[in-house]
């Protein structure tokens, strides 16, 4: 590898590794902190298999597209424009972890609970996700940050789809906890995720 390459892969990595350990520690200890340790296990750093996965492929289409087209790799412009979704997407979504505080829970409730009140102001004025929609904006921003074509294609299509599943299945029992309120909530403000009403 060249000496520019060698600058390029060590800094867009190490953004890259700065990015992971941040986005994964602050969810963890945000979730102690909001819940208790003896209500918070390992499944709240939100590592799953397919995340994993996913982040092995990109790290490969990294390594080999540096080796293959260095080139690719050197259009700083929008390796920054992806450095700063990384750091919008992170500040929205814990943003919504601290505003929702106790109601944001990482599995979804399915029964009602008297403690969990309608969260409607801060981050949740603008958009009823705003944990979904940072994260959106944060994983598909760390591939362009990284300037992997194909990755961030796939991340926007797997991330998206999730939460297009998801927000469904997450606003039927908030309607059956919340009722009218969460009614005239969800018709008021936008979901937050592109094309998801
Ligand atoms: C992983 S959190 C995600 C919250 C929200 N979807 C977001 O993206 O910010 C999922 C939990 O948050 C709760 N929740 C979602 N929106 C809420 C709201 N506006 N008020 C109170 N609880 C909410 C759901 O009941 C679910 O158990």
């Amino acid at each position: 590898m060249t000496e520019v390459s060698n600058y390029t892969a060590c800094r867009q990595l190490s953004q890259m590794f700065l990015a992971i350990t941040i986005f994964h520690s602050s969810e963890y200890i945000l979730a102690i902190s909001i819940h208790g340790k003896s209500n918070v296990n390992l499944m709240s750093l939100l590592i799953s298999k397919h995340y994993f996965l996913a982040m092995v492929f990109s790290l490969l289409e990294y390594l080999i597209e540096i080796f293959l087209f260095p080139g690719l790799k050197e259009y700083w412009f929008i390796s920054n424009v992806g450095l700063i979704m990384v750091v919008i997407g992170e500040i929205i979504r814990k943003m919504a972890i601290i505003t929702a505080g106790g109601a944001f829970t990482h599995l979804i409730r399915t029964r009602p609970e008297e403690h969990h009140k309608l969260i409607t102001h801060g981050v949740y004025r603008f958009v009823r996700h705003p944990g979904y929609c940072g994260f959106l904006i944060w994983s598909v921003g760390t591939q362009i940050m990284l300037c992997n074509p194909l990755s961030t294609v796939l991340f926007a299509i797997v991330v998206w789809r999730f939460f297009a599943r998801r927000i469904p299945y997450e606003e039927y029992f908030l309607r059956q906890f919340f009722g009218f309120q969460y009614q005239e909530y969800a018709q008021r403000v936008p979901s937050g995720v592109p094309f998801v009403k």
